[in-house]
Order: structure tokens, then C-alpha cells, then sequence
């Protein structure tokens, strides 16, 4: 049959990915560089505009070749943003765009190993905020295109780099105002792809090989604010119930009762069905017949937070205050919840199960934030994103067996580009593991070099694939 894409075509033209010991070197340097700018976002209000700054100044130091190109245009956009328009030599070709975000959380320094700003280097690793989430997308990809440009590589495909500043708390000052540029320009992206799964290692029991995960779709989101008003009073004699004990056991109640397990619907079938592969018996049988075994396996996967996650919406009790005095009946209490909703779910429905859970008509919910799920991108063969990812894993990472569609549990800025494109993959090509992902957000956060220095090397070899990338010659069925 006909290959989707034919490998002969790739001419002289294309540039191996060895870079020398220098660079190397180099690579590792300016991450570290990078980390050690505490460009935090604290809150919609409050971000260290100072180390957003100093950031900008940064790259343009660290990538002299990319600012000076005349085939790259550089724009900061909302003072902190950086849009990059790489001028591709066959303007036919519909171009794409990689994106990464500068803006870390914040890292309070107890339980660091090293401090969470000092990009120090322990045993092959980087430490630091920032070195899986997100600097190190940010860095290799201009450090990718860097390296292309030293070599005289000129790219066919146009594409954009997107680098937001806020994406920590909703990227609505960076990626919405990039997004609302392109769009002022016409632009329709073939694709994008943005942070939001990694290559997974040991997240699934018996299952020895790395899988790589590219996220095709990403939960919606619900800030719901439960309060509870009450005639504040002397605590001597006290109502039978209170504020307190009223939005307490309204929460206690969502808290105890989860949401549907949405398991049967959703790409999760798709990637159940090519994980069956990896498994030997009696696990292959039960993940390819999950019409008889479905219940089996949709209680499996609420057994750990992560897998849970991925079947359901989930609540997070995350705020709580009331009271002002120890012997006054409290007038006020409020709790915030954080519901990630499942792509099988709309936020409306997530709102009625609330009200039908708290069945309270005390407890005023109040929808602080809300936005829905993304559209499921496409993962078949004629997907030019989900290939290109696809093939780059396959040449970069040859331990990698096999290539899955998933679920992005968390947000991402992609959500701010859905008008511009179908195309929207989240993927950080770099192995994770369980105890790297609790450092997303959490302590230690670190990157091994090598496997930083890989991500490079395959953005350096995805920006030349995107070139030749051949679309697809439709299947004839064989007779
Ligand atoms: C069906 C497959 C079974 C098991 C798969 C197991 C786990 C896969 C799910 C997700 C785990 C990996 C990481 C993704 C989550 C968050 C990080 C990405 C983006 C963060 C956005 C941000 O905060 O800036
Ligand atoms: N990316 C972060 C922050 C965020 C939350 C919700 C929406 C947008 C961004 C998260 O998923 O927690
Ligand atoms: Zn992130
Ligand atoms: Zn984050």
C-alpha cells in the first residue's frame, strides 16, 4: 500500500540533528538562565512584571540568530508575550505553530532540595520552577530553531511560535491577545501544539514501556463560590444551625458524592483499544472487549487520582472561609470549588448535578468562572498534527512503542487559539513519571539534561518534518 509519507523525498536539504559538545553545553546553560528569572504569576492582578521583563531581554541575548533572521519577525504582544512569524518559502503550505508559556507558579522554598529559582544542575538533572512547566518548551523551542538558523536552514512551511506570559492564571492578557492578532490577520493554522501530556512512564501498572500521549482534547472548567448568609448573633445561644455547618456539610456532600464516571465515552476508547497491544494476557482481552469488561475497567481507573482525572469531572474543595470573632454567629461563609470538567460533560450539566447534590436552598452557588470543554482534535491518518507528532516520537524516541490520544486534565493556553485552527495537540516530547509530575506545581521540580537536550533535538527534527510532510494518498481498496 502507499505510505502516507514518502521518506525519499527528503533531499539534501535536511539537516541532521548532532549538535557538538558546545552546544550541548549551551543548551543546558540557557535553561538554567531561564529558571532563575522568577517570572511568577501570583494572580489575575499580581505577576513579577520586573522578571517578565528581564525575560524578554533574555532571549533576545540567548538567540542571537533567531532575532536577527530575516526570515523570523518578532513581536511582544501585552508587554510580555512574544509572537515569532518564521517566513517559510512555500507560502501554499498552511502554516503551524508551537507554543510554550514564560510564566511559572509560585515556588515557596521549604522541601526544595535546591532553591526553586537557582536553575542549580544535581546529578544530571536541572532543578528548578519553570523546568517542566513550562521553560523548558520555551527554550528548546527557540533553542530548536536557533540551532536550524546557525545551519542556514530555511523552512519551507511557515510557522509561529507562541510564547504566552500569564498562562498560570488564564492567559487571558498573552495568548488571547496573540490569538485575537492572528485572527485580525486571517490566519488559520493547520495545527498547534502546546504543553499538556508528556511520554508516560510507570502511571500504568504492568505496563513496562514508555507510551507517549498526545492530548486531542482538554477539560472544560467551573470556579463555582458556595455561600451561605446568616443573622450573625452572641454565640452563647446559637441557632441549631449555622453558616458554618450549613456550607460545610452543602460541600461535604459534593465532596462525597463524585461526578458520573464518563469512562465509556470520549478518545478514550480509541487509546484503550492501541494500549490492548501492550499488554499480554488476560489484560489485552479485557482492554479490547471493553464492551463486556467496561464496567471492570472504569473502577480501575478511579482507583488513582490521576486515572481518575481522566474519567471524570473532578471537584476540588480548594477555598474555605467564614467567621470573624470566637464568640460571634458567624454572618458569612464561602467556599470555592475547582471542577475540571470531562469532554462528555457541559458546564451546564455539571451545574445541575451541583444543585442536586447540595439541595439547599441556603447555599447560593455563584459560577465565579467557567468554560467548556475543547473540541476533540483529529488522530487518524489524514491529522497532518497528530502524524508529524507521531513520526518525530517514532524517530526521536525509538523506545517508544506506542503513540496514544488523550485527555489534557489541566489547562493550557490552546483553549485561546480554537478559532484559528482544528489542530490541537498538547505534548511536551520528554519522558515524565509519577514522581516528576508531583513536581509540576509542587517541590523539585526538575528536568534531566539529557532528556531536556532530546526535547530540542526533536523540535529541531518536528520543524523539518513539518516541511516534508506529504498529505496522505487516500487508501484504494484492494480488491
Ligand atoms: C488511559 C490511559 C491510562 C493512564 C494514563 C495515565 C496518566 C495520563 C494523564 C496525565 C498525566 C500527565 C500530565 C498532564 C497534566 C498536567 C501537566 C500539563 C499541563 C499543565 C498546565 C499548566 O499548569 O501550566
Ligand atoms: N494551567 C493552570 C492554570 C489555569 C487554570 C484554569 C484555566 C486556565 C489556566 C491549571 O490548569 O491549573
Ligand atoms: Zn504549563
Ligand atoms: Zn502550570
Amino acid at each position: 500500500s502507499t505510505g502516507p509519507r514518502s521518506r525519499e523525498n527528503r533531499g539534501a536539504s535536511r539537516i541532521p540533528s548532532q549538535f557538538s559538545e558546545e552546544e550541548r553545553v549551551a543548551i543546558k546553560e540557557a535553561l538554567k538562565g531561564a529558571i532563575q528569572i522568577p517570572t511568577v504569576s501570583f494572580s489575575h492582578e499580581e505577576s513579577n512584571t520586573t522578571a517578565l521583563a528581564e525575560f524578554g531581554e533574555y532571549i533576545r541575548k540567548a538567540f542571537p540568530t533567531v532575532f536577527h533572521s530575516s526570515l523570523v519577525q518578532h513581536e511582544v504582544v501585552a508587554k510580555y508575550s512574544h509572537l515569532f512569524t518564521v517566513q517559510g518559502s512555500d507560502p501554499s503550505l498552511q502554516p503551524y505553530m508551537l507554543m510554550a508559556h514564560i510564566d511559572v507558579v509560585p515556588a515557596p522554598e521549604e522541601g526544595w532540595e535546591v532553591p526553586p529559582f537557582s536553575g542549580l544542575e544535581r546529578n544530571g538533572f536541572i532543578y528548578g520552577r519553570g523546568a517542566l512547566d513550562n521553560k523548558n518548551s520555551v527554550m528548546a523551542i527557540l533553542h530548536a530553531l536557533e540551532l536550524l538558523l546557525i545551519r542556514n536552514y530555511s523552512p519551507k512551511r511557515s510557522f509561529f511560535i507562541a510564547l504566552g506570559h500569564d498562562e498560570e492564571v488564564s492567559g487571558s492578557k498573552g495568548a488571547q491577545k496573540i490569538s485575537a492578532l492572528l485572527q485580525a490577520r486571517g490566519v488559520q493554522l493547520a495545527f498547534l501544539v502546546d504543553e499538556g501530556s508528556f511520554i508516560l512512564e510507570g502511571f500504568i501498572p504492568n505496563l513496562e514501556k514508555p507510551v507517549a500521549m498526545i492530548s486531542v482534547t482538554e477539560k472544560g472548567a467551573l470556579d463555582l463560590m458556595l455561600q451561605v448568609n446568616m443573622t450573625p448573633g452572641h454565640s452563647s445561644a446559637p441557632p441549631k444551625e449555622t453558616s458554618i455547618g450549613i456550607l460545610s456539610a452543602a460541600v461535604s456532600r459534593l465532596e462525597q458524592t463524585p461526578m458520573p464516571n464518563m469512562f465509556g465515552g470520549g478518545p478514550l476508547k480509541k487509546t484503550m483499544k492501541l494500549l490492548a497491544n501492550e499488554f499480554s494476557f488476560p489484560i489485552n482481552i479485557v482492554l479490547r472487549n471493553l464492551w463486556l469488561f467496561h464496567p471492570i475497567v472504569s473502577r480501575l481507573m478511579e482507583r488513582n487520582p490521576i486515572t481518575n482525572a481522566l474519567v471524570r469531572t473532578t471537584t476540588a474543595l480548594t477555598m474555605f472561609n467564614a467567621g470573624v470573632k470566637v464568640n460571634v454567629i458567624p454572618p458569612l461563609a464561602q467556599a470555592t470549588i475547582n471542577f475540571r470538567i470531562h469532554p462528555s460533560q457541559t458546564v451546564h450539566e455539571v451545574l445541575e448535578l451541583v444543585k442536586n447534590t447540595v439541595a439547599d436552598d441556603r447555599v447560593q452557588l455563584h459560577v465565579l468562572r467557567s468554560f467548556k470543554p475543547l473540541p476533540i482534535s483529529p488522530s487518524d491518518d489524514q491529522a497532518m498534527g497528530y502524524q508529524l507528532l507521531q513520526e518525530t516520537i517514532r524517530s526521536v524516541f525509538p523506545e517508544v512503542n506506542i503513540v496514544v490520544p488523550g485527555i489534557c486534565i489541566a489547562n493550557t493556553d490552546t483553549r485561546h487559539y480554537a478559532n484559528i485552527t482544528n489542530g490541537m495537540y498538547r505534548f511536551n516530547p520528554l519522558p515524565l513519571n509519577p514522581q516528576d509530575f508531583s513536581g509540576i506545581h509542587g517541590i523539585n521540580e526538575k528536568v534531566s539534561i539529557q532528556n531536556y537536550q532530546n526535547q530540542v533535538k526533536f523540535i529541531f527534527e518536528f520543524i523539518q518534518n513539518a516541511d516534508t510532510y506529504k498529505e496522505p494518498v487516500p487508501h484504494l481498496h484492494e480488491l
